[in-house]
């Protein structure tokens, strides 16, 4: 009853710790898991360590040549060696050109599947969703997107995941996602919030070469760019926009999820939530401290600040992947007691 299978759509810098970290939870077995090239698959469970070796320093999510259509919602370069590419070069993975096709078809093994996809249209996680609910999968789906205007588009799909008993956790990684919910739990001294600051610091040196895709969704943030010209990028344009900044990019006012996901818990107005943050790809010791400080008004009239703190020791691919995993147990639990729709990981927190 408490065993999940689940699947990991995307195994870049984090799908791949996604593995890795459900290693270390007994009642997670992780059957499939699929990059843009291959797609592996064991109803007993992964060898997940042969698929990590495989993988190492090779994780396909190049860039994809001109006036090809894309069907990935714009991956970026990482990083290749080698003749082959990411998970087909398992011996677990059979190579193929229809990687999500080839996971829908097995979802009826699968309990949950984490989407560790790259979002570089906003449409294409609500767009890959929407196949599952075609194929009448039942079951979790659970993302780590970002961008708070998804959270909308994945509204407007309520009732076609209910009707096919889908339960759909969003932004569900660190932040948003393990933040949001510390912050929800740090509302619950007032019954007024008047503010809700997030601010976040990573340090990603010898991570960095594993997250170039996270760093330049994270360049889309900075003021003279988007989602569309950072994904037009080349790789030497995005070492430019690194070293202008001397390696440290800071960022302010961030289009993240995580107020639009407190608003819809009813914790504040999203307007009353800013994030921003600092990311230091020169050093692994974090720029600055993960902070989260709810201000609000007690029952008893008092005005204070909750604060919750990261320790500057853990890393960005431990606060993603652990609450993802978490948050994809929760969303199990939901489903099995028959809770269908859309959840943010503030609902998932005590609340009204
Ligand atoms: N919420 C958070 O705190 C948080 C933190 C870090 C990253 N993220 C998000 O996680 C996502 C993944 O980031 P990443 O650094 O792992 O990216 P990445 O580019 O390293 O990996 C993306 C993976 O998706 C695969 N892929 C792309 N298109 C595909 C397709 N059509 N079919 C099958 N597989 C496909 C690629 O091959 C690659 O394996 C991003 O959207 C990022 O914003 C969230």
């Amino acid at each position: 009853m408490d065993d999940v299978n689940f699947a990991v759509l995307g195994t870049g810098g984090i799908g791949r710790r996604t593995l890795e970290v459900s290693q270390h939870k007994e009642s997670l077995t992780p059957v499939v898991a699929c990059d843009r090239h291959g797609v592996a698959v064991d109803h007993e469970g992964l060898d997940v360590d042969e698929l990590l070796t495989a993988t190492e320093g090779n994780i396909a999510s190049e860039p994809q040549s001109e006036g090809e259509t894309r069907t990935d919602g714009g991956a970026a370069a990482v990083k290749q060696t080698g003749r082959d590419e990411g998970v087909a070069t398992s011996r677990q993975a059979e190579p193929t050109e229809t990687p999500i096709d080839d996971v829908i078809a097995e979802s009826e093994h699968v309990d949950a599947v984490l989407i560790a996809l790259p979002n570089f249209e906003h449409d294409f996680i609500p767009r890959v969703a929407d196949r599952f609910v075609e194929a009448d999968y039942e079951g979790v789906l659970i993302d780590v997107l970002k961008r708070s205007r998804v959270i909308d588009m994945l509204n407007e799909r309520t009732d076609s995941f209910e009707e096919s008993g889908i339960t759909f956790i969003c932004g569900a990684g660190a932040t948003p996602g393990f933040l949001t919910g510390a912050a929800a739990l740090a509302a619950q001294s007032f019954i007024e919030i008047e503010e809700v600051e997030i601010w976040w610091g990573v340090g990603l040196k010898s991570g960095y070469e594993d997250n170039r895709g996270t760093v330049r969704e994270d360049i889309a943030h900075l003021p003279d760019y988007d989602i569309k010209t950072a994904r037009e990028l080349s790789d030497e344009e995005i070492e430019e926009v690194i070293q202008k900044h001397d390696g440290v990019l800071e960022f302010h006012d961030m289009e993240h999820a995580d107020d639009v996901l407190l608003e819809r818990a009813d914790i504040c107005d999203a307007e009353d939530v800013t994030v921003g943050g600092i990311l230091d790809v020169c050093s692994d010791e974090k720029p600055t401290t993960t902070t989260v400080r709810v201000t609000g008004r007690t029952f008893d009239g008092e005005t204070g600040t909750n604060t919750f703190q990261l320790d500057d020791v853990t890393s960005m691919e431990a606060n993603v992947n652990g609450p993802a995993l978490g948050y994809l147990k929760s969303g199990v639990r939901r489903n099995r007691a028959g809770e269908y729709g859309v959840f943010g990981p503030a609902e998932l927190m005590p609340g009204f």
